[in-house]
């Protein structure tokens, strides 16, 4: 099965219609309607139906997530009572400290696809980790069920646990985006880093996505459409990469045909890994062109 792009997921205040109505248009990978820190908690009740009724008219193209309030809050239960009757693709559980949290959404979301008669599985999850014990925790939070497809960064909260503040090169989250990073590769999904809320400042936005690709990770979340097409421009694989991954799939044949295990491309050695990211850079670049 082809791999599912998570490049840019947006992020929209559940409680505004008019983002809600637009939230396809701006060709994000997926788009998170949030119920937890975009809306105030007088808000709450009308976010969660204004979320509903959006999913069941609209038909968004694309991957359509919902940020619920924590399960152990007082509107975390109610978040899922009424956004799950709208069968959306995912739910992003913010703030995970331990596995029983996913484990309590997974089976609330169970009971729900049972009752309106979804397929089992059909709807997935992502954590966000934004405390210091939720890293600790983060292989077990992301392996805690099969619904589980990423887990992300939440990085504002994240740095206001770690009693510091944001710079500019983000050194500061560098060791949470490797670890994050290394528990959703060992648990075999996805990693998202965390929203930039300076949309003015591009120059900064640029570099930290440059940053979070070569960290491995395979999209970031986004609060704002601008930040869209940057990110999706920098995951893209360039000409360059492609071309060179076309190179190395073909040295690599040829070395097979003549039974030879070493191969040279250009006096660099090729070997089996330096193959598998040229068909990962090849089935990437397929996946962006759809
Ligand atoms: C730390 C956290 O928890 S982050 C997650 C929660 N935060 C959010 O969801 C915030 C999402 N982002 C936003 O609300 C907005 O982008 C803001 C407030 C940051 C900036 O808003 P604006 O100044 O209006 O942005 P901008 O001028 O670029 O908007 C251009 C258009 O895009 C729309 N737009 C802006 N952001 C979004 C978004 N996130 N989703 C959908 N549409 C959006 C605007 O409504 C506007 O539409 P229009 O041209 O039809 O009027
Ligand atoms: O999860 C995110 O990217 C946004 C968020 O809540 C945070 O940074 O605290
Ligand atoms: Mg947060």
């Amino acid at each position: 099965m082809e791999k599912k792009l998570r490049r840019a997921m947006m992020f929209m205040p559940g409680n505004n219609p008019a983002m809600l109505q637009n939230a396809g248009i701006y060709g994000a990978d997926t788009v998170i309607f949030d119920l937890e820190d975009a809306v105030a908690i007088s808000e709450k009740d009308a976010a969660r139906h204004l979320v509903h009724n959006a999913i069941k008219t609209f038909n968004y193209p694309c991957e359509v997530a919902i940020r619920i309030n924590h399960i152990q809050t007082p509107y975390g239960v109610d978040d899922l009572k009424v956004v799950l009757a709208a069968k959306p693709d995912l739910i992003r559980l913010p703030k995970a400290e331990s596995p029983s949290d996913i484990e309590e959404v997974d089976a609330i979301i169970s009971q729900a696809e049972e009752r309106y008669g979804f397929a089992p599985g059909s709807i997935s999850m992502m954590a966000a980790i934004e405390t210091a014990k939720g890293l600790r925790s983060a292989y077990e939070i992301a392996t805690a069920s099969p619904r589980m497809v990423a887990l992300a960064i939440g990085g504002e909260d994240f740095i206001a646990d770690l009693k510091t503040t944001r710079s500019k090169d983000g050194k500061e989250l560098f060791v949470a985006r490797s670890q994050l990073l290394l528990a959703a590769r060992a648990a075999g999904i996805d990693a998202i880093d965390t929203v930039f809320s300076d949309i003015n400042d591009e120059e900064t936005f640029v570099n930290e996505v440059n940053l979070i690709k070569q960290l491995g990770f395979d999209g970031k979340s986004v609060i704002n459409p601008r930040q869209v097409r940057i990110v999706h421009q920098i995951f893209a694989p360039t000409e360059k990469e492609i071309a060179h991954a076309e190179r190395v799939i073909a040295a690599y044949k040829a070395a097979i045909e003549r039974n030879s295990g070493v191969i040279n491309l250009d006096g660099k050695m090729i070997d089996t890994p330096m193959v598998l990211r040229a068909e990962r850079v090849l089935a990437y670049a397929k996946s962006v062109k759809k």
